[in-house]
């Protein structure tokens, strides 16, 4: 029987006899393999809480109470029972579904995620506001062990205990972030913590009692008594206690009957809340439990195998050339750490943690942690390498400002995902770098047009002798033959590259080869245009685009970022600066706006940033 056909929303589930539970989330976890395996997608995660979104749609009252996913890439099992089914082959495609919750989307939606950490606060939020306008709804927000590292996700559980918020919090443990899970509190959490504490703190005791002069053997013997109790007594919930929660658990996160039962006892309490749900990454996909990492955000492959199809030919991502690039250099130079906010994969590191594992961290979902740990490094002589994704950096802006760049700290950013990353959307396209870093001042920002310029940007970043940043994009690189020297850079030195006397296109990044494939399109209709590859965003080569500029007397400018505050600003207030009134320009960039999922060739193209629409743009200009 299709039970899943049956449920429009979360009443129809609640009518389902609970011996049929087990059938509906079967199907429900074949359905999200095979969409995942065509479209992509967080594959892992959302099929370790199939059962955990039944129970909680069934226990409460949705959409009156509230829900609130932390990241949203485990909401896929919420979308297909909250009546998006229909729509869930379109799921992360340009106009489709979002691969997270959206308020747009759906009233079951409470609060636009994708970044982590988020949802103790918002969730608190909530509750304060239906205190104020005397609601009566439950508010839970779900949230992962990978999710419970971020810094925000304290504070928010500070401020919760203090109030004492009729507020229920769901931790969501299967001992992995993306990568395994790290830090105090993950061990603190662990299945085996409860009896790894116990045999060390009993060890600890018996030696120091066996030593004692006189009595200590009594001592020891009455301790020995005492083990039972001691036993229960050490619980993860211990810590969540101490923020003012009552704790819950651990339950089994796949028992529909445990959790359901458990989730409406709860519903009763008041006050905060935490309910500890075991569950396991992967649930009932062989491929994705054995190897959760790899599926936790997936490519399409197929969905009987989970074998990953791998594009035939495909040239190396900017990803891995980062990565090995940087093994290279950590070769030569003792000083070099690379750090990561729980992107091991993600940032291309594996090999260097391997390799140097006294000169990796992993610091969990703590960007701010992060910034500030590299800059401590830096002050004692590391030249620390934070591999992060340009929109997770967003988070950690006045580290990067008051910590690393106001003391002149040799703390390089490279930030993966630079420009439009594609399926995730808006929550993740790293458009707003050149914007949130271009001002600060010492910060050197270098963008490579290509995977041999991001190794000698690489080489430039360590060399320099203060803050640096270089962006890079999601995917594929161009495929070159791999440089025989690697050599750094002069700072603020921009490359000519075409020459033309009707205008000059200053491009940087990604740009840059589309620039130079509108060039060569408009050369064909009689329009000469120089292109200039401005290599550095900061400082820029002032001297050379001031003879461009002055030299063709029109000047467009080329980024894959927001124009707002972006490369284009940079140029026209050099402009201003050197009092450039003659010459004419137009800045082509992303707009003022959000721009929404899609693939990246997909994006660029609607928004008029490939070589045919920027072509396009200047043919109007010109007209
Ligand atoms: C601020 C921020 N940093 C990093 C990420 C990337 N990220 C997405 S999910 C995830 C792991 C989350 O682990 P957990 O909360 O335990 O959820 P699970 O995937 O285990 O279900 C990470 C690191 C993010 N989305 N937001
Ligand atoms: C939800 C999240 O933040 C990550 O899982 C992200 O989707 C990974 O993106 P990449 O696929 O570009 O590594
Ligand atoms: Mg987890």
């Amino acid at each position: 029987m299709n039970l899943l056909e049956q449920i429009h929303s979360p009443a129809d589930l609640r009518k389902l006899p609970k011996e049929q539970l087990p059938a509906l989330a079967e199907e429900i976890r074949r359905f999200v393999i095979e969409t995942v395996a065509k479209n992509g997608g967080h594959l892992s995660s959302n099929l370790g809480v199939i059962e955990l979104t039944l129970a909680l749609h069934r226990a409460f009252d949705t959409p009156s109470d509230r829900i609130v996913w932390d990241v949203g890439h485990q909401a896929y099992t919420h979308k297909l029972i909250t009546g998006r089914k229909a729509k869930f082959c379109s799921l992360r495609q340009v106009d489709g579904l979002s691969g997270f919750p959206k308020r747009d989307e759906s009233e079951y939606d409470c609060f636009d995620v994708g970044h982590a950490s988020t949802s103790i606060s918002a969730a608190l939020g909530m509750a304060c506001a239906r205190d104020a306008t005397g609601g009566r709804e439950k508010v839970v927000a779900v949230i992962g062990d990978g999710s419970l590292t971020g810094g925000l996700a304290f504070e928010g559980l500070n401020q919760a205990g203090h109030l004492k918020k009729d507020f229920i919090l769901i931790l969501n443990d299967n001992e992995m972030s993306i990568s395994p899970n790290v830090g105090a509190v993950s061990s603190f959490l662990s299945r085996k913590m409860t009896s790894d504490l116990f045999i060390k703190f009993k060890k600890e005791t018996e030696n120091f009692l066996t030593h004692l002069p006189g009595f200590g053997r009594d001592l020891l013997s009455l301790a020995k008594r005492a083990e039972d109790s001691l036993k229960g007594f050490l619980t993860p919930g211990m810590l969540f206690e101490a923020f003012g929660f009552d704790y819950i658990g651990p339950i089994d996160g796949h028992n529909l009957e445990e959790l359901e039962e458990t989730l409406r006892n709860v519903k009763r309490l008041n006050g905060p809340v935490l309910v500890h749900v075991l569950t396991r990454k992967g649930k009932g996909f062989a491929a994705a439990e054995s190897d959760p990492a790899t599926f936790h955000g997936v490519g399409p492959y197929d969905a009987q195998t989970g074998v990953v199809h791998k594009k035939a030919g495909a040239a190396p991502s900017y990803t891995s050339i980062f990565g090995e690039t940087l093994v290279k250099m950590a070769q030569e130079d003792k000083r070099l750490v690379a750090i990561t906010a729980a992107m091991l994969e993600g940032t291309g590191l594996k090999a260097f943690a391997e390799r140097f594992p006294e000169r990796f961290f992993d610091v969990g979902i703590a960007e701010q942690h992060a910034v500030t740990f590299a800059a401590g490094l830096a002050c004692r002589g590391m030249r620390p390498v934070v591999a992060i994704y340009s929109t997770f950096l967003q988070r950690a802006y006045d580290n990067v400002l008051h910590d690393v760049c106001l003391q002149n700290l040799p703390v390089t950013f490279a930030m993966d995902r630079g420009g439009l990353v594609g399926a995730d959307g808006p929550t993740h396209h790293g458009v707003f770098d050149y914007s949130y870093l271009r001002h600060i001042p010492n910060l050197v920002f270098m963008v490579p047009r290509d995977e041999v310029a991001l190794q000698r940007t690489m080489a430039t970043a360590l060399q320099h002798d203060g803050p640096f940043a270089y962006r890079y994009p999601r995917g594929e690189s161009e495929g070159l033959p791999q440089p025989t020297e690697i050599t750094p850079a002069p700072i603020g030195r921009g490359e000519k590259l075409r020459d033309g006397k009707d205008g000059v296109i200053f491009a940087i990044g990604t740009m840059v080869g589309e620039a130079l494939k509108a060039a060569e399109a408009l050369a064909g209709e009689g329009l000469e245009l120089a292109v200039v590859d401005a290599v550095f965003l900061k400082p820029l080569d002032r001297d050379l685009m001031l003879e461009e500029a002055r030299r063709t007397g029109r000047v467009i400018t080329a980024e894959e970022n927001v124009l707002q505050g972006g490369f284009g600003s940079a140029v026209l207030e050099l402009f201003e600066q050197e009092q450039v009134d003659s010459v004419r320009t137009l800045c082509i960039g992303l707009p003022d706006e959000f721009v929404e999922q899609g693939t990246q060739q997909q994006l660029r193209q609607r928004h008029g940033i490939d070589a045919a629409g920027m072509a396009e743009r200047i043919r109007k200009w010109y007209a």
